[in-house]
Formats: structure tokens, C-alpha cells, sequence
């Protein structure tokens, strides 16, 4: 059996009366990259947010390398291999953007950068060296002085990947990595996650646009309702009626 990296078994979750997550089980394998599609309000985000400790489950448990995530808080979920990069970016507007990429590394590394003061954080040669590596793996590195808050939209999830990316995560997990991004933004963000694969990592992205799934995944998992209707390679998956039905209303993936 390949190896599985995070297994995610008979997993509930509802808001009041609506069941978002119906007994889920979903196994990620070492090196895949894994997409989660479905309609909207199929429960993805609530998955994603369940394997990253942002939501506690009804029921059912999240499985991380052998460790168990569940009832654990997100930054101890980060610390043990686990980076996510959400909808709207969880970034410092006030500092620049590789000052970001430095806390970032700062938070894996000892979890407690809350507690320096922020100017001696920043007197690493090492660490600034690396960050600026990473910027310019994402092509941010000549904006690497700019205040964070004057970058675009798609400039932000940039930096946010570079975030990620700097702290050597295990398992990379992407909500719409590329919403809201042009379609010459949306190419170059598959080309980098294309590379970021030949690196051995693990990615779950959650995505609407089907040119960036059918792209990069090797595997893809399809939610409706809360449940898993389907599972397979892209092409099982483009050519299943049922998702074609459950997905776009009978419309060609
Ligand atoms: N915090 C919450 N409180 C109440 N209902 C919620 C909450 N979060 C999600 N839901 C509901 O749970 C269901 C699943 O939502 P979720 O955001 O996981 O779907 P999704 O597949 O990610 O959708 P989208 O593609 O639109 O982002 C939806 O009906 C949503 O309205």
C-alpha cells in the first residue's frame, strides 16, 4: 500500500440542523496532489477547516504521519508538517512583504514569535536570505520591500504560498489557490505548484476552476452535499455521469 500521509475516518460535521460533513472518509497518499471539488456549499471548506483544527468535528478523526490532529489547535497542527493557504490570506498588512515571509518561518521554527520584539526578528541574514529565496520561487522578489497591504490580490496569495512554502511543510493544503487571479496569474500559479510537486510534497487543494484542477491533480475526490460521490483519476472523474449530474448539472467536465 502506498504511503498515506493523512487519513481522514468517518468524519461529521453539522451547523444546527445542516449536515455539512456526512461520514466522511478520505485517505491522502505521499507525494500526491489530491483536489477536492463539488458545488458550492458541498462541504469542502468545512473538510479543509476540519484537517487544520479550525473546526472541531461532530464526530470521526483526522489523521496526520501517524499523529492525531483532532482536538488539536491549528498552530500545533502547523508545527508538526501541516501549512495551509486559505481564501483570504492570513497576512501582516502593516509589514512588508518579506518580513511576512520571515515570521512565517519564525512561527514553524519556535511557534513563539508573538513574544519578540518585532526588530530583532528581523536582524537574521540566514533567515532574510531564505525568505528572499522563497519570493523569488513565487516571482515576488522585487517587491520584497513593499508594504504588504499595497500588493494585489493576487500578489497576496503569492506571498501567502511563499509563507507556506518557507516553513518545509509535509502537507500543503490550498482553498482556491488561485480565486480572484487573471488567467497569466492563474498559469504561473500552476507552474509553481507543478514545481512544488517535483519537491515530493503532498498538496490537498480545494478548487473551482477546472483548467487548475485538471492541471495539477492526480487524484480527486467529489463532494456533494456533505458526502463523497465520487473518487478516481481525473479522467474517471471527467467522465463519471454522476459527477456531471451532481456537479454542473449534466454539464461536460
Ligand atoms: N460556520 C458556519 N455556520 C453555519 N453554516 C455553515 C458554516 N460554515 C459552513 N456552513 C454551511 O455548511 C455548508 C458547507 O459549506 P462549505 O463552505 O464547507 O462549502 P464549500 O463546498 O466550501 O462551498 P464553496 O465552494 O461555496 O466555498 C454550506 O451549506 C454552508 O452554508
Amino acid at each position: 500500500m502506498e504511503d498515506i500521509v493523512l487519513n481522514v475516518s468517518d468524519v461529521n460535521k453539522s451547523f444546527g440542523g445542516l449536515r455539512a460533513l456526512s461520514n466522511i472518509n478520505l485517505q491522502i497518499e505521499q507525494g500526491r496532489t489530491h483536489a477536492v471539488i463539488g458545488p458550492n456549499g458541498a462541504g469542502k471548506s468545512t473538510l479543509l477547516n476540519v484537517c487544520v483544527g479550525r473546526l472541531p468535528p461532530d464526530t470521526g478523526s483526522v489523521v496526520f504521519d501517524g499523529q492525531v490532529l483532532t482536538g488539536r489547535q491549528p498552530y500545533e497542527i502547523n508545527q508538526l508538517g501541516v501549512a495551509r493557504v486559505f481564501q483570504t490570506p492570513d497576512i501582516f498588512l502593516d509589514l512588508t512583504v518579506v518580513q511576512n515571509v520571515e515570521i512565517a518561518a519564525l512561527a514553524k521554527r519556535d511557534g513563539a514569535f508573538k513574544f519578540r520584539p518585532f526588530k530583532s526578528m528581523f536582524k537574521d541574514r540566514e533567515l532574510t536570505g531564505e525568505a528572499e529565496h522563497m519570493l523569488e520561487d513565487v516571482g515576488l522578489l522585487r517587491m520584497k520591500d513593499e508594504h504588504t497591504g499595497n500588493l494585489s490580490r493576487g500578489d497576496k496569495r503569492r506571498l501567502e504560498l511563499a509563507m507556506c512554502l518557507i516553513q518545509h511543510p509535509r502537507l500543503l493544503l490550498l482553498d482556491e489557490p488561485t480565486a480572484g487571479m487573471s488567467r497569466h496569474d492563474t498559469n504561473r500559479t500552476i507552474d509553481l505548484l507543478k514545481r512544488i510537486k517535483e519537491r515530493g510534497m503532498t498538496k490537498v487543494i480545494i478548487e473551482h476552476d477546472m483548467h487548475v484542477v485538471f492541471s495539477l491533480a492526480d487524484w480527486i475526490t467529489v463532494l456533494a452535499q456533505g458526502t463523497i460521490i465520487a473518487e478516481g483519476t481525473p479522467d474517471d472523474i471527467r467522465g463519471n455521469p454522476k459527477v456531471q449530474e451532481a456537479y454542473l448539472g449534466g454539464a461536460h467536465l
